[in-house]
């Protein structure tokens, strides 16, 4: 099978092999006897089995037990029996292939099946989420599972000191956020680095002989297994961006009156006059003839960085960043909101000077620009584990990239039940009042059959846009944004309850499980409504997803516009020409559909060079001896 790959033939997804299925039959047909085991019985045979791989013994060979073993407990503490399609999804994660399991299928409990067989070999595993939220929820829910196994299991929390992320790796699973583990990494590589240096005042011999003797403090142990849920978010639209660890910072700026005078500065010049934007590539030329007024205001004397470039980010301050859209304001504090996943980024800045040039339009304190300390792609980052395995309900179409990258083959595992969601045509409108307004009336029309909700917007600032358009006539609704994220846990809890109308960013995008209430299945179970389509249709399909799960009923429907961001940045044209159009026939929608495989082939580039660059960085750094 794996030749095909090593010939440079990229199946599209491979389907479980006959081999899976037969091993999948003989765990489901171990169940009869192992549920006549006492839970001491089992508890002790899987220590037996421990014993066993940690001598030598291959784990393979107990797989069958293994997993049976597993399935039993999952049993007796939470009342669910993996499915035999979790079984198979199980058996191709252990074996390191990325499981493609349909949105709802059950992942959280799929991944416990391989993640206490690999524990077995006592190196830690690390399960890696896209949140906090969700790292929580899945430590929570299948800690019973792995304490019966007598495995121990911890979850590494953002506040954490060191010492208790140490405690935390050293448990045989570790629950956290994919990026935290990059964080921690550099951090330990930081702190063996820092042990390293001579200190001032010695004499060279001995320092280094302090240096044996003080052995760098690390929180984690070698790396050795990794399971990645939501594998396309972590592998794919998170990695365009490298993970960077800043040096010390926080205080405030002592240049702060420049980013302030740039910004007054920019505030002056006219848009095609004296510069001009590209708001696809990002970019802002400034026009020779901005000059006079640039240097009009006398710019501070001794700048190392040139005043346009001040200029410049002032400028894409402006123009290319939106309150309540990339970032909010909280505290006094400029906090950035993930994309992707309508979540905020905590502790994280823009850098070269971005950061201070929103501060600066904001009108808040500018805080020191960070310097970067260390840097990993998580491309790299992941090739340092033994082995890794991922799952998604979204990996169509990166299976080539998955391949090329962490030579993973992408396993497609057939739905439990079949789907029984029914997905309607876009509807597509000219511009943005009149999108809103069929919103408006589908919303009604939903509502009045008490059939639950959730509409999914891009940003905070639409989230409430259409709140306050729905309150207005007489709905009640909750939303769910980066400023709400406290509650978060309630408001899904309710989210599928007759008559419930839930706002939500992508936040309630991945692994988000709405469960319905009573009734709810008899009125079609949850509608779910976008507002607009991503650059990514993988998170499309995410917000999709939140409906007919595990064979539920569910329906879905887009309501776009030539208007929305996604055309407005990177096809401007056809705002402008469809500006006065009502709602469009569907098949516009082919125009939506290019573009986000545009986008896709670009994002990939992007992480093609990265990846590369990184590679290069590390080759010159081997060749000069670091
Ligand atoms: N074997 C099982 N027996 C009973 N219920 C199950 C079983 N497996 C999963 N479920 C239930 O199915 C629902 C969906 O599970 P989960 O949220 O893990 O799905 P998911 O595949 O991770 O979804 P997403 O792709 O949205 O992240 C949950 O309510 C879970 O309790």
């Amino acid at each position: 099978m794996l030749s095909r790959y090593f010939l440079g033939i990229y199946p599209r997804t491979l389907n479980v092999s006959s081999y899976h299925k037969k091993i999948a039959k003989r765990i489901l047909h171990l169940e009869k006897k192992i549920s006549l085991l006492s839970s001491e019985e089992i508890r002790k045979r899987f220590a037996e089995m421990r014993e066993a791989i940690q001598t030598g013994q291959s784990a393979e060979k107990l797989l069958s037990e293994g997993f049976a073993l597993i399935r039993e407990a999952a049993w007796r503490t939470l009342k669910m029996r993996h499915y035999e399609v979790q079984i198979l999804a199980g058996l191709c994660l252990f074996e390191g292939a990325f499981a493609e399991m349909a949105t709802g299928e059950g992942k959280t409990l799929t991944a416990v099946l391989p993640v206490s067989m690999w524990a077995l070999h006592g190196k830690g595993v690390h399960v890696h989420t896209t949140n906090s939220y969700l790292a929580e929820r899945d430590f929570e829910l299948m800690l019973p599972v792995y304490e019966f196994l007598g495995l121990s299991c911890g979850l590494l929390r953002q506040k954490h000191t060191s010492v208790e992320k140490k405690k935390n790796y050293d448990c045989d699973i570790t629950y956290g956020v994919g990026s935290g583990y990059g964080f921690d990494y550099m951090r330990d590589q930081l702190a063996i680095l820092n042990s390293a240096k001579p200190k001032l005042g010695k004499t060279f011999m001995a320092s280094m002989h302090g240096y044996k003797q003080r052995k760098a403090f690390k929180m984690q142990r070698e790396l050795a297994f990794a399971l990645i849920d939501e594998v396309d978010s972590v592998l794919l639209d998170e990695a365009r961006s490298p993970l960077v660890i800043s040096g010390a910072q926080g205080g405030a700026n002592p240049n702060a009156h420049i980013y302030q005078l740039a910004e007054k500065t920019a505030k002056g010049l006219v848009e095609e006059e004296d510069f001009v934007i590209d708001k696809s590539k990002k970019s802002i030329d400034i026009l020779p003839c901005a000059h006079e007024k640039m240097y009009k205001v006398s710019p501070p004397k001794g700048l190392v960085t040139p005043w346009s470039f001040y200029i410049r980010q002032a400028l894409s301050a402006q123009y290319f960043f939106r309150k309540n859209v990339h970032y909010m304001v909280d505290e006094g504090k400029v906090v950035i909101v993930d994309e992707y996943t309508g979540r905020r980024f905590a502790e994280r800045t823009w850098r070269d000077g971005l950061h201070q040039a929103i501060e600066a339009k904001e009108g808040l304190v500018i805080t020191e620009v960070s310097k970067s300390a260390a840097r990993i792609t998580r491309q790299r980052y992941f090739s340092f584990y033994e082995k890794i395995a991922g799952m998604t309900g979204t990996a169509q179409g990166s299976e080539r990239e998955v391949w090329k990258f962490y030579h993973s083959p992408v396993m497609k595992i057939p739905p439990r039940k079949p789907m029984q969601r029914t997905e309607l045509l876009d509807r597509i409108f000219g511009n943005l009042e009149a999108k809103w307004q069929a919103v408006e009336h589908k919303v009604c029309e939903v509502h009045e059959k008490q059939q639950p909700l959730l509409i999914g917007t891009r940003t905070i600032e639409n989230s409430e846009l259409l709140a306050l358009r729905l309150q207005k006539l007489g709905l009640e609704v909750q939303v769910l944004n980066a400023k709400q994220d406290a509650e978060e846990a309630e408001i899904i809890a309710d989210a599928g309850q007759k008559g419930k109308i839930t706002i939500a960013t992508n936040m309630a995008g991945r692994g988000t499980d709405i469960k319905l209430g009573e009734g709810v299945e008899s009125l079609g179970g949850l509608f779910v409504l976008g507002t607009e389509r991503h650059e990514s249709q993988r998170v499309d399909r995410q917000l999709i997803g939140r409906c007919g799960r595990q064979g539920n009923v569910g329906t879905t429907q887009f309501f776009i516009s030539f208007a929305d961001d996604l055309i407005v940045q990177h096809l401007p044209k056809l705002t402008a020409r469809f500006s006065t159009k009502g709602e469009l026939p569907s098949h516009y929608i082919k125009i939506f559909t290019r573009l986000q495989h545009q986008l896709d082939a670009i994002h990939f580039e992007q992480r093609k060079k990265m990846f590369h660059f990184d590679t290069w960085v590390e080759e010159v750094l081997q060749m000069i001896g670091h």
